[in-house]
């Protein structure tokens, strides 16, 4: 299984190595990051990331590795905007030449960049962004400005006190004319001493939720005055602006300047599986050692985990982790794909990769972050002590909601190609994710067939079901829009239908994609017949949760979706036996869980008592304060009336 859950032996042994390599290395000590201040947080991570940079170096790690590397490091920081962020700007929007020039400055990390595209009046309306970068012909330069306080860069990461450079997205602008939003190389610090070049402010922009989580990273605040870049500084595979000044755009589509965007939603969609099986594997140990009524003569009580109503909650987050993986992995192959063919400039499968990476990075994040906090509830009080990992792990996570794309506005992006989608279905048969659209005729007449609970232990019965509560309500959608006069209005006033619509297709791609694992590469029978227990899970779970869907759109009767809530239950026995080996499958170390009621051992007592006693305020019995304002309390012989 756990084979099955990294998606071959080598991905097994590679992540392995690093999960090991940074567990047992003590500059990697993470428990006691929660008691430092600001300041010795900030200076912790810089260490840490300083020591993981020489590993990598010495150790000769492959891209594959410090990637891993980083990531059971555990701590957001300037060097993932680097890497995720800067690096693949520059590959997917430079010239040939800019990229000859910029990468290898980036790849030795001689220059460490950021992506500076928020604002503090606008992130998800890139197009709104108000930095202006006007041509001036007379010296071949752009001036980088900040006309307005809302154009203030707001929230980039790394770039409050370690970026060098970074890539900002401003108007461009000549002689007056304004040719919509680009990316900008920008200096923003001295290579000899790191202070702020002239004409540019840069400051953090405050602690954000959760104490020492995302307060690692340095987001920044940048304002401009003036400040004058080389005009082959502008990113200019898109478009490009020459010495005379004149504006032309290449036969590459402007959506390529989103292209950053694209890939980064591709790895939070990978991402979401780790964050919830983290969360999931902590709840289920836990809920093993738990015990709580029902003791028999004297004998041990209930393991909370023997609850159907506990299995109810952990086991449909247990099948989303594994469903999560396969999608990411599924995902991951999607966009390899969509790079080699935009690198051959074929830009013919951008428009689904965009609407997958949109939308499921919004279907992941949305339920990987509710997940951690219905794990911490699973754990009862105990879940809210830091020591559980579980807070720091909810605090660190959930901002993936909004970032990269609120979540609400990239479910839009979905329902924008599937609304094209049904409108060109006279002429133009869909493919991909999209292909059941062209099968309308079916899916809207033919109703569910089943009879009994067992008739949903069939993956055919269940892709049916998704595929036509999906198209229903997509078509449904579709019909509604060509009423209005004007579509735009029409999409407005139909936004919250259209939402929904895109999380049906999108619960579909992740239902099929889990299906489709189960049909090849699994590494023995009994880990797929394993597997087929936590499909049927996930995809009955959903329906069971969505019903309305399922019933309003009259694919299902009211029996069928009782019928699947009975299958559901049975599932639940089946997983129970199972539980503990599938959360072991995810192979993480306490290092990287870092919480007390998820160790690997169960010893959850004894070190959730030693745990307490690291707390300073433990440090003595009569701590600071405590004579000042308590004890003239207890002398004061005040009486009550007189207060
Ligand atoms: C390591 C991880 C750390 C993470 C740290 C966090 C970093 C960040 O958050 S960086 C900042 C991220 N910001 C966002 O994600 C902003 C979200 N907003 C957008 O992506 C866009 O502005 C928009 C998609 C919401 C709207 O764009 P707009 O310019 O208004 O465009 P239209 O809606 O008119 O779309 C035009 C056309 O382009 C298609 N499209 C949009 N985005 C993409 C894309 N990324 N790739 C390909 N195509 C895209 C869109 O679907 C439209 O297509 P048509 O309908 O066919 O014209
Ligand atoms: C931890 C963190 C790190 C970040 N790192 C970076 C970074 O490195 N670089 C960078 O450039 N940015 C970064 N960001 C910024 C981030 O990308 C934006 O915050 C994000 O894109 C959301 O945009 P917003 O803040 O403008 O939200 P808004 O769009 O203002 O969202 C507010 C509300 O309005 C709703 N809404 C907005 N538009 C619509 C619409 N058209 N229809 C319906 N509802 C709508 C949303 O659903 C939401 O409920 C980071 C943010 C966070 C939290």
């Amino acid at each position: 299984m756990k084979v099955a859950w990294a998606g071959s032996r080598e991905a097994f042994q590679v992540s392995d190595r690093m999960a090991k390599l940074v567990a047992n290395d003590p500059v990697f000590e993470k428990f006691s990051k929660p008691m430092l201040g600001r300041k010795e947080l900030f200076k912790n991570t810089l260490r840490k990331a300083a020591y993981a940079w020489k590993l990598i170096n010495d150790l000769r790690l492959t891209e594959e590795e410090a990637k891993w590397l980083r990531h059971y490091i555990d701590e957001p920081n300037y060097t993932d905007l680097h890497w995720e962020m800067f690096v693949p700007a520059i590959e997917g929007q430079g010239t040939k030449e800019q990229k000859k020039k910029w990468l290898p400055l980036a790849q030795t990390m001689q220059i460490i960049g950021t992506y500076a595209q928020t604002e503090l009046g606008h992130g998800s309306n890139v197009q709104g962004l108000e930095t202006t970068a006007t041509f001036d012909r007379q010296t071949d330069e752009f001036v980088m400005h900040s006309p307005t306080l809302t154009s203030s860069k707001w929230w980039p990461g790394g770039m409050a006190k370690v970026a060098t450079h970074a890539i900002v997205y401003a108007r461009l602008i000549i002689d007056g004319l304004f040719h919509g939003v680009h990316g900008f190389i920008v200096q923003l610090r001295s290579l000899e001493d790191h202070s702020p070049l002239p004409g540019l402010t840069l400051g953090d922009i405050g602690m954000k939720f959760g104490h020492g989580t995302y307060n690692t990273m340095d987001n920044g605040v940048l304002r401009f005055d003036h400040v004058r870049i080389p005009r082959n500084q502008m990113l200019m595979r898109v478009s490009q602006v020459t010495k005379e000044g004149k504006y032309a755009q290449s036969d590459v589509p402007r959506q390529l300047l989103y292209g950053t965007m694209v890939s980064v939603r591709q790895t939070i969609v990978a991402d979401a599986s780790k964050a919830l099986s983290r969360a999931v594997c902590i709840a289920t140990r836990y809920s093993v050692v738990r015990r709580q009524f029902g003791s028999r003569n004297g004998g041990p009580e209930t393991q909370v985990i023997d609850y159907k109503t506990q299995q109810s909650r952990l086991f449909p987050l247990l099948a989303s982790a594994y469903a999560f993986r396969f999608v990411g992995e599924w995902l991951k192959s999607l966009y390899i794909d969509v790079k080699q063919r935009l690198e051959a400039n074929d830009f013919s499968t951008l428009p689904e990769t965009h609407a997958c990476t949109a939308g499921l990075k919004a279907l992941t994040t949305a339920a990987t972050a509710d997940g951690i906090e219905e794990c911490r509830k699973l754990c009862g009080g105990h879940g809210y002590l830091i020591s559980s990992g579980l807070p720091e792990l909810f605090a660190f996570y959930v901002p993936a909601c909004s970032y990269e794309g609120e979540n609400v506005v990239m479910m839009l992006q979905v329902a924008r190609f599937l609304v094209k989608t049904v409108s060109n279905l006279g002429y133009k048969q869909p493919v991909g994710t999209a292909a059941y659209l062209g099968r309308v005729t079916p899916l809207l007449q033919n109703n569910c067939a089943v009879q009994t609970a067992e008739d949903w232990l069939n993956p055919d019965a269940i892709l049916e079901a998704f595929e036509a509560r999906a198209a229903r309500m997509v078509i449904g959608c579709g019909e509604r829009l060509a009423m209005f006069e004007n579509p735009e209005e029409g999409f407005a006033e139909l936004s919250i239908d259209l939402v929904e619509a895109s999380l049906a297709h999108c619960q579909l791609i992740t239902v099929s994609v889990f299906i489709q694992k189960l049909n090849h590469e699994i590494p023995g029978n009994g880990v797929k017949r394993s597997l087929e227990v936590l499909c049927y899970v996930y995809a009955l779970f959903l329906l069971h949760k969505h019903q309305g869907d399922f019933l309003a759109t009259g694919y299902l009767t009211p029996k069928q979706a009782s019928l699947a809530n009975e299958q559901l239950r049975t599932l639940y026995s089946k997983v129970r036996p199972n539980a503990i080996a599938f959360v072991d499958s995810f192979n993480h170390m306490d290092h990287y869980l870092c919480s007390v009621l998820g160790r690997y051992d169960g010893n959850v007592y004894p070190k959730l008592y030693e745990a307490a006693w690291k707390d300073p305020l433990n440090d003595s019995d009569i701590v600071d304060g405590i004579q000042q304002y308590v004890q003239p309390i207890l002398k004061q012989k005040l009486h009550y009336a007189k207060l």
